[in-house]
């Protein structure tokens, strides 16, 4: 099965094979955790196909990672600069005015910063960095700042990250935990989401006896419009393995994260 990508320039389309089902990539999730655990909430059981033209035979993977890549994420740019350009007129804008000519390029490279997240796997941005170390205290950064789009009204919402686990002889660097939140906020998000696959991405590098995510966030779906509730924050966690079992455990954790 092939199909082509258009990236609407005169320039021969690239033919770019689809994964077979059976290619798919899986998710080998820790054996020692129950598997409806991991469940992420919202996501569909059977692989989603693509409805973006160009893409229809691209399978989504079901914790929402792009299977099929397109070539380069650059390629989509002239499709996305023309539906910002129709957006602009839609808008009663002129789109040839001085101010915004260069603006549907400059819009559609912002939307694919907001969502690069889709580019990139747990296994790349780990580079191997998950070190062999005999420590089995708690692990915690906090305060990880995030920015993520809001998939119901394409706004951002931003906020803070803490992450704690529980090392089973495993440790991750620490940077990795920083980039592991970078995958997946930069996608289009809901806040709960976000929050089980932080925790599901460490579990999967390290198998840790637990991990404990808190996500504090601002929506700007809920402050410049809507509701307007400027001040109002959403609170979201995940508890895994000891931190879900051990009431202690997770004290600890959310003493570290609340201690300035
Ligand atoms: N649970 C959850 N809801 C979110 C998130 N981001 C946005 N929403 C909500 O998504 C909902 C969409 O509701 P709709 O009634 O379909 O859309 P709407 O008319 O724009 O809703 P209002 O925001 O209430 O004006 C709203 O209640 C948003 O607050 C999120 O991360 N998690």
């Amino acid at each position: 099965m092939s199909t082509s990508h258009q990236n609407g320039t005169s320039a021969p389309q690239e033919v770019v094979k689809a994964p077979r089902v059976a290619d798919l990539r899986t998710v080998s999730w820790s054996e020692s955790l129950d598997e409806k655990e991991l469940d992420v909430p919202g996501t569909p059981r059977a692989p989603r196909t693509s409805t973006t033209p160009g893409h229809e035979h691209c399978t989504f993977h079901h914790d929402m990672e792009l299977d099929h890549r397109p070539p380069t994420r650059e390629s989509l740019l002239p499709d996305m600069s023309r539906s910002y350009r129709l957006l602009l007129s839609s808008l009663g804008e002129d789109p040839d005015r001085q101010g915004l000519l260069k603006t549907p390029e400059r819009a559609a490279k912002a939307m694919l910063f907001f969502t690069k997240g889709y580019d990139q796997s747990l296994e790349e941005v780990l580079n191997d960095a998950v070190f062999d170390e005999d420590h089995d205290e708690m692990v915690v950064v906090k305060d990880i700042e995030m920015f993520s789009m809001c998939e119901h009204h394409l706004v951002p919402f931003y906020g803070k990250v803490s992450i704690g686990y529980l090392p089973k002889k495993k440790i991750l660097g620490l940077s990795k935990l920083a980039r592991i939140v970078e995958i997946f906020s930069r996608r289009l998000q809901v806040q709960e989401r976000l929050t089980k696959q932080i925790a599901i991405a460490v579990t999967k590098a390290v198998d840790p006896a637990g991990v404990a995510v808190v996500v504090e966030g601002v929506h700007m779906c809920m402050v410049m419009r809507g509701v307007q509730k400027i001040n109002s924050k959403t609170v979201t966690s995940t508890m895994l393995g000891v931190f879900r079992d051990d009431p202690k455990t997770r004290e600890e954790f959310l003493n570290l994260v609340h201690s300035k």
